[in-house]
């Protein structure tokens, strides 16, 4: 595997008696977009700080892009980008003065300026607006000018706060398909939201935060097999002979239902429609419909914290 574009190995961080963040190990690898879930006061935020250089850690190691945020900030500064919760623009400036107040700030040549700035605009599809004042920006439009203002830079890595947060369901669409632009030009992407629908469409791996801990770390379906078990609903539709044993035979079936006399609810441990398709036509069986429902990350993150044991664990300080 190539070396990781982040890395936090063992990071610890103490704010007098609390500590927020408890010996947090992860790596994210070139082009991966990596989610940092969990509820308010779990350490995201503070770990985000750490690798953005704007907090030392009090142990353990951080790397991004090789390099150690807090003994070198100007190096990460320049290859990395950062979208706060909410980005604060100069509201009687256009975008494109705001842009170039940034690329003048962090020495883009001016030959450059212009066309990197335009370039980003309209990849973020503000080149229209490019000239209007900010302060009459949608809360969508300055979303996605914060997003033109990575990309401008040429971000190596991104670093995305609640992204989504306030936007309506076409500005998410598109913000998420931004993202994935992003992702697809090779930059890194670590974000943090609470909105689970909106990370398990976009994230490959997402990291579930729990009391300055990672309690579980992997892709949705990963998490789903530790979580749930059998986070996977089929549902077959077949005329002709009852199928209930053959469906059961499945591997990764835990469990079938008959809904009704010709439909079938398979629970199991992944998607298993061809094989279960395959039983029921080797059964004599005629597939009418089949259908799956994936484990959603909503249900595990449920899961996870409403079982008794999370509740009864005592706050930790040191
Ligand atoms: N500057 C600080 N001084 C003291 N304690 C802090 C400081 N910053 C964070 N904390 C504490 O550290 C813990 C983790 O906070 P953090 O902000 O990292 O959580 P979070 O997961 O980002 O939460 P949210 O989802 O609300 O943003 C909390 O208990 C918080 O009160």
């Amino acid at each position: 595997m190539d070396a990781p574009v982040i890395e936090a190995a063992s990071l610890v961080k103490r704010y007098g008696a609390t500590t927020a963040v408890d010996g947090v190990s992860f790596e994210v690898g070139q082009s991966e977009i990596f989610g940092l879930l969990g509820p308010n006061g779990a350490g995201k935020t503070t770990t985000i700080l750490m690798l953005l250089g704007l907090t030392e850690a009090s142990a353990g190691k951080v790397r991004v892009l090789g390099h150690d945020p807090w003994r070198e900030p100007l190096t990460i500064k320049r290859r990395l980008g950062y979208l706060p919760d909410s980005v604060g623009f100069y509201d009687h400036l256009s975008g494109f003065e705001n842009l170039t107040y940034t690329a003048r700030l962090i020495g883009i040549p001016a030959v450059e300026r212009k066309a990197r700035i335009m370039q980003a605009l309209e990849k973020v599809r503000l080149a229209e607006a490019a000239g209007k004042r900010t302060g009459a920006y949608s809360h969508g439009m300055r979303r996605r000018l914060g997003l033109a203002e990575v990309i401008m830079k040429q971000a190596r890595v991104a670093i995305l706060d609640e992204p989504t947060s306030g936007l309506d369901p076409q500005a998410t669409e598109e913000f998420l398909d931004l993202i994935r632009e992003l992702k697809s030009d090779g930059v890194t992407i670590l974000l943090s939201s609470h909105l689970l629908d909106h990370m398990q469409r976009i994230c490959d791996r997402v990291a579930l935060f729990h009391r300055g801990r990672i309690a579980l770390i992997g892709s949705v379906r990963e998490l789903a097999g530790q979580v749930l078990g059998d986070g996977f609903e089929v549902r077959l539709e077949a005329s002709g002979p009852p199928l209930q044993e053959h469906l059961r035979g499945v591997p990764g079936v835990s469990g079938v239902q008959a809904l009704a006399a010709d439909t079938y609810l398979l629970r199991a441990n992944r998607d298993v429609r061809a094989d279960a398709a395959r039983a029921a036509v080797e059964a004599g069986a005629a597939l009418r419909q089949l259908s799956v429902t994936e484990p959603s990350l909503d249900a595990i993150y449920n899961s996870y914290f409403q079982s008794g044991k999370r509740q009864e664990e005592p706050a930790h300080a040191t």
